[in-house]
């Protein structure tokens, strides 16, 4: 279909998620070129605007593009062997306290060329692709030094170059300590600051900056400086907060105005009202929680309460959850963390592009998430009888279409 796809296309008869909502069949999404041109139920569409526009497909569900809005799927190594340590009783703590963890895979992705980690993630994209990914946010943090980070975001933007998919990178420089700074997380944090985010600023290789709040990681102070230097480059910030303790990082993130704060496990009341207040979105990551059997649940209820908006990622990533299905995350959402099918799409449309700020809100006039009049024509066409089975059945493979900035990339 590429190369010769009509200019003005109709999907009809569908039920429609629009990101937000159902709307019940029969519904129509006319999309013109790059963008969506108009959404309305087929009552409304006159014969002449229907006789100007070809039938893509009628009937099935269609929800806007996936939003994966929290990966860290470029990497070198593996760490099975982790796998099965956690499995014989040792902790992911432990595992990171004695020099694995994050830590194993820095060494692998140090030792790994560009091209090496390109040829490696390009599959693991390609999988979320395949399961309705139109974007997708990409972190660095397993070089954690200037060239290695740099690297890695390179690498990050080249994917999003070679494949059909909105690449989003965020430099997470301050994921953990590396070897050379064992005693001097200081020192390691001014290199984070005077070095690392100056570069990846100055190339345009970074969309964002991330830290990682946490005992085994980074303190709150720590990682209040490193949202400094991304504030005076002009990079917006999120944080991967509260995921095993509950050290007040997500509240410090949202007072710096973050976009999200992430995992968010042991988040407590007042960071719930801090979140709030700050307009920043709770990203849910359900695989690493599966992954690493953790038994607290984030406060679902209480952000839902407040009026929080929820995302809900992948997370991407060698250690904590080497999963790379975003509809897997539907049913895990709902059923680890009791969303209801409806609030999990919406954590991987509307709400994931809102954490990356590409909902319009702050710092892009995209509004990626949403079927909408004038948005981009990101756009998924399931084999599905309603939107809540996506996030019902455990079965890859309903992906009927895919439409990638107006162009038909899966049919
Ligand atoms: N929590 C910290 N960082 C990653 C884990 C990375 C890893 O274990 O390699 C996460 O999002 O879960
Ligand atoms: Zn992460």
């Amino acid at each position: 279909m590429p190369g010769n796809q009509p200019t003005r296309m109709i999907w009809r008869d569908i039920t429609l998620f629009d990101g937000i909502a159902t709307l019940p069949a029969p519904m129509g999404v006319i999309v013109a070129g790059e963008r969506i041109e108009r959404v309305a139920p087929m009552s409304e569409l006159d014969p002449e605007t229907l006789a100007g526009c070809t039938v893509m497909a009628s009937g099935g569900v269609m929800t806007p593009g996936l939003v994966d809005c929290h990966t860290h799927l470029v990497f070198g190594g593996s760490r099975a062997d982790e796998f099965e340590q956690r499995l014989e009783g040792v902790s992911y703590e432990e595992i990171a306290r004695r020099g694995g963890g994050i830590l194993s895979t820095v060494a692998a992705t140090r030792e790994a060329s560009e091209e090496t980690l390109f040829a490696a993630a390009r599959p693991r994209l390609q999988a979320l692709i395949d399961e309705g990914v139109t974007t997708v946010e990409i972190k660095s943090g397993y070089g954690l030094s200037v060239a290695d980070e740099l690297k890695m975001l390179r690498v990050a933007r080249r994917l999003g170059e070679a494949l059909p998919v909105r690449v989003v990178t965020t430099l997470l420089g301050a994921h953990a300590l590396p070897p050379e700074f064992k005693d001097d997380s200081d020192g390691y944090i001014r290199l984070v600051c005077e070095e690392m985010i100056p570069a990846a600023a100055a190339e345009g290789l970074a969309d964002a900056v991330d830290v990682f709040c946490e005992t085994i990681a980074f303190s709150v102070a720590q990682c209040e400086r490193v949202f400094e230097a991304a504030e005076a480059h002009g990079l917006p910030i999120k944080a991967h907060a509260e995921q095993l303790s509950n050290l007040g990082g997500s509240a410090m993130a949202a007072r710096h105005g973050a976009l999200s704060a992430d995992h968010i496990e042991y988040l407590d009341e007042a960071g719930v009202a801090a979140l709030r207040e700050a307009g920043s979105v709770a990203v849910l990551l359900p695989g690493a929680f599966h992954t690493l059997r953790e038994t607290k649940l984030p406060p679902i209820a209480a952000l839902r309460e407040a009026g929080v908006p929820m995302a809900v990622a992948t997370d991407a990533n060698p250690g904590s959850s080497p999963i790379f299905d975003p509809t897997l995350m539907l049913n895990f959402a709902c059923t680890l963390f009791r969303l209801t099918p409806q609030e999990a799409l919406a954590g991987m449309t509307a709400h994931g592009a809102r954490a990356l700020g590409l909902d319009d809100r702050r710092f892009s006039d995209l509004a990626l998430g949403r079927i909408e009049a004038g948005a981009p024509a990101d756009l998924c066409l399931w084999n599905v009888d309603t939107p809540a089975a996506l996030a019902y059945a455990v079965q890859p493979g309903r992906l009927r279409q895919r439409v990638f900035n107006g162009e038909v990339t899966h049919d």
